[in-house]
Formats: C-alpha cells, structure tokens, sequence
C-alpha cells in the first residue's frame, strides 16, 4: 500500500510513503532540463522542466515513482491492481506508456491546468519497459504548488481524470468509492464528543480522543485513506520550513506501515520502505527510510539544472542517532 497527499501551509508539500515488501533500488534523481527524454510512441522531449524525484535509474533513464518539477507540479504512481487497464496503440491519441507518464507530465506542465490539458487526449498504452520491467498497474495523484489535486485512473472506461479536493491517494478502490466512503466517517473530530446517547445519564469519560474513537487504524487502503484525509485536514500549519516539513512527516508516519503489521505472503510483509516530500516552491527534496529516522534533504542546485547528465542521489539508510553524551 502506499500513500500520498498535498499539503499545504504556506508553501505546498508534495510526495508519498512508499510501501512494499522489496525494494527496487531506488535514490533521488535529478533530470535536468537538457537530459533527452525519448518516448516510445511520442516525439522525444529535448528540452523541458527539471525534475527531482524518487526513480530507479535503469538503461540510463531515469524511471519515477514520484517527483516534481521546477515549476511545482507534483506527481507520484501509486498501486492500483484491480481495475486498472491499459490499452493498445490508439492512433488519434497521444499514446504514452505507464513508466513514461511522470516525465511526460512533468517535463511540459506548470501546474494542473497545463496537465489537464495532456490528459484531454492521453491513451496509456501497453507497452512494458524491458523483458524484465514489466508494467505495473498504477493510479497517480498530480497536484501543484496552489493546492489543486486531481487524480488520474486508467480503467475499462478508458482514462479517468478526477478532482480530488482531499489532497490524499492511497490504493483500492477507484477514487469516487474512496471519497464516498469519507461520508461513513464525517463525525469524527478532534473535539471530545456531547453525550447524545443519553444525555441525562453522566457518563464516565475515561480517556481523551474519544472524538477519534472510530478512526480507522488499518493498513488497508479504505483505512489508511480516512486515517490521513482527517489528520492531514486538522495538521497545524508551520511558521517555518522546520515546523512544516516537521508536520507533514508526522502526516505520512500517521500511515505508515511497521515491518511485521500486512503480511504478503508466509514470512513476507509491506512495510514503509520510504516517506519522502518536496516544498514545491523552492524544490528541496525531502526523505526518511524506514531503517534511517533521519530527514535527509537534496536542494534544487539551479545552476546545475541546464547539463544533460542526471544527478543521482543514493539513499541514505542508515539510522542517525544523536547520542547526547
Ligand atoms: C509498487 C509501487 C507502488 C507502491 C504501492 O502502491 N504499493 C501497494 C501494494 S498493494 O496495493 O498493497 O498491493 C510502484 C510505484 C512506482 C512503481 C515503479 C515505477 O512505475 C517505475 C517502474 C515502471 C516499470 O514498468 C516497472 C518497475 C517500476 C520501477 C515500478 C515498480 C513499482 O510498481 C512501483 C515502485
């Protein structure tokens, strides 16, 4: 499972926590904005917006899992096993592959409106990245700096674009299903509740948050997805970077999935492989792994963003303890 979400406080904050069983080998990666991106079905893109991001690097292209641009347009694929379809070559569409749709988008569009747009015309087609990569069946959250999010599904229906007034994705089921569901949740808050069960009975009011009592608390995309949507939509807005990306990290952690909880298969578990976040303003690039508590952060260099050679970044995963004495 994996969640991703927009927040914003000021600046917006944009990524995802990653969650799987293995781990693909994955760093931050910088494609500047003179790095050829060729596409299979679509004229390549030699010139375009720098984007930094979570990818693995193979054959030399840089394969996203999220990222931004040096605009602030974000984007992060997330699994979406189940209803996702993609087609063949349509001939009066743009056909992009799956693995190309992050760079596609995010090389061209400023912001959401410049991304609905491509999406007008966008056909995913079916064509795997190596023998060995095949694709993988993904919906993705987009959202820019000004907080607007949408969320694009590739279904039986064909391409579906919808707008997503949350600011979060998680996985299963379709986006529409997961917004009606917040309707099953609307009376939870952070205030403690009136006693309208029987109000002229005192009742013994052991503990705070009882106004989150039925909160879900599941790995589960349904749970995880309310669970964030409520604690995203009462997060604390920062004074400063610190305090925000502070706040957004405790936002993601609120889903996080510890190793041992979503068993996958006899001895294997999902767990929070990474979080990571990027101030779609100024670009920083912000992540924790699951073995390093630590947030590690790569500033945009600007003045290095006009090379053709991607920057990689590997992971930083091993645990920093501040020993005090
Ligand atoms: C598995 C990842 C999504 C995490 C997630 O949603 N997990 C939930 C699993 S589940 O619902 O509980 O089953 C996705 C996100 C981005 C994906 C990667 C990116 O799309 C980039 C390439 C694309 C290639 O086609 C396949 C390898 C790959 C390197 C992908 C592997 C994998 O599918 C990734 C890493």
């Amino acid at each position: 499972m994996c969640t991703s979400i927009i927040y914003t406080a000021g600046d917006s904050y944009f990524g995802r926590n990653l969650d799987l069983e293995i781990s693909f080998g994955q760093e931050v990666v910088v494609t500047p904005r003179n790095y050829p991106f060729s596409f299979r079905k679509m004229p390549s893109l030699d010139h375009h917006y720098a984007i930094t991001g979570m990818a693995l690097v193979e054959d030399g292209y840089p394969l996203y899992f999220d990222g931004a641009n040096e605009e602030g347009l974000g984007m992060a694929g997330l699994n979406f096993d189940g209803p996702c379809r993609y087609f063949p070559e349509d001939p009066a569409k743009d056909n992009v592959t799956p693995f190309e749709f992050i760079p596609y988008i995010l090389g061209q569009c400023k912001n959401v409106t410049e991304a609905r747009k491509l999406l007008s015309n966008l056909n995913l087609v079916k064509i795997d990245f190596s023998a060995k990569l095949h694709l993988s069946p993904l919906h993705w959250l987009i959202a820019d700096k000004s907080g607007e999010a949408i969320v694009v599904e590739s279904t039986a229906e064909g391409l579906n674009v919808y707008d997503n007034p949350v600011g979060v994705l998680t996985n299963n089921p379709e986006f529409p299903k997961q917004l009606l569901n917040l309707s099953n949740y609307q009376s939870i808050s952070p205030a403690y509740p009136e006693n309208t069960l029987i109000p002229e009975v005192k009742l013994n009011t052991y503990s705070r948050g009882f106004g989150s009592r039925f909160l879900p608390g599941g790995m589960d995309s349904e749970s995880r997805f309310v669970k964030e949507v409520f604690t995203k939509a009462h997060a604390p807005k920062g004074k400063s970077e610190i305090e925000n990306i502070t706040n957004y990290f405790h936002n993601l952690h609120a889903v996080e999935q510890q190793k041992g909880l979503d068993q996958v298969a006899p001895g294997q578990f999902e767990y929070t492989i990474y979080s990571d976040g990027i101030n779609l303003t100024t670009g920083t690039f912000y992540y924790s792994t699951y073995g390093n508590n630590q947030i590690n952060a790569v500033k945009l260099e600007k003045d290095r963003l006009d090379q053709t050679e991607l920057l990689q970044y590997p992971l930083q995963s091993e645990q920093a303890i501040n020993f005090q004495n």
